[in-house]
């Protein structure tokens, strides 16, 4: 069996008294796409900020491509190519398309036929259109500013940049929310792509139907514990609701799952 890409060791952070993340331990593998499903406050963005940098998990240990990793802050994470997109997508709303997939990124030289080449004006724009080519994402121009474009064109820029910088791993935070129902199908349809890329993505999310159309595997938290991790074509709508408001719990001893229940010798 190939090693897991990402594996978290009974993580735990606390804010002062309270446990936003609670012992959680999971696995992510190449080429998957999981779903990190849970209530308000049930610490899915907590979990995945111990992931990208944001904070430090208080216990626990995390190994990433075989490896420990301790990811000092998200410019960290990045470079070691895990990159999240939060839904305000830290875009420069002023600048266009190419110039954003671009951004905040030292200019990398690249082996072009054996010489060595820095990307240049003319490069960017060829570089960025080769990338959403690859990930079928069509704009008419590149020289549009963001601020033009549709909420779900931005994700599709904000997917483009990852995968250009070579991504191994993406972290997606309600990427449909306050889009419309087209532009969901959009963005639903590049985390294939990205799966197909071989990128594998977790997926935090409220909306089952999202989970259902692209996931391969759920987490489900509840107050900041892991209460079920399901293969998504072995469970349903109903079962994962009854995780998510914590009426079941699969890594407690009070399970109140009547498939559960022991037949008693008569
Ligand atoms: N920086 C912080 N300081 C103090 N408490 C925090 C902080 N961030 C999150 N929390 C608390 O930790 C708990 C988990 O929050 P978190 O945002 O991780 O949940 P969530 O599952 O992502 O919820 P939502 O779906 O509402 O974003 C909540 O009780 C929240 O109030």
């Amino acid at each position: 069996m190939t090693e897991p890409l990402l594996s978290l060791r009974n993580i735990t952070k606390r804010f002062g008294g309270l446990v936003a993340v609670n012992n959680v331990s999971c696995e992510i593998n190449r080429g998957e796409v999981v779903g990190l499903l849970g209530d308000n406050g049930a610490g899915k963005s907590t979990l995945i900020k111990c992931i990208s940098g944001v904070y430090h998990a208080d216990e626990g240990e995390m190994f990433f491509q075989g490896k420990h990793a301790h990811f000092a802050h998200p410019i960290d994470a990045r470079r070691h190519g895990v990159e999240t997109i939060y839904q305000d997508l830290a875009l420069a709303n002023n600048l266009d398309v190419g110039a954003n997939i671009f951004l905040g990124r030292e200019v990398k030289k690249r082996h072009f036929g054996g010489l060595i080449k820095t990307l240049d004006d003319q490069q960017m724009p060829r570089e960025s259109r080769r990338t959403l080519e690859s990930l079928q994402i069509h704009f008419p121009t590149l020289t549009e500013p963001i601020e033009n474009l549709s909420g779900g064109q931005r994700q599709a820029v904000a997917i483009a940049r990852a995968v250009y910088w070579d991504a191994k791993l993406m972290i997606m935070d309600e990427p449909t929310n306050n889009l419309g129902v087209p532009e969901q199908q959009k963005v639903l349809e590049l985390i294939r792509r990205l799966r197909e890329h071989g990128v594998p993505v977790i997926l935090i999310t409220h909306t089952l139907p999202d989970a259902f159309a692209v996931t391969d595997r759920l987490i489900v938290m509840h107050r900041g514990r892991k209460v079920a991790e399901k293969a998504t074509a072995e469970t349903n709508t109903e079962e994962l609701v009854q995780y998510m408001v914590g009426a079941r719990d699969d890594t407690s001893e009070d399970v109140r799952n009547p498939q559960r229940e022991i037949a008693l010798p008569q």
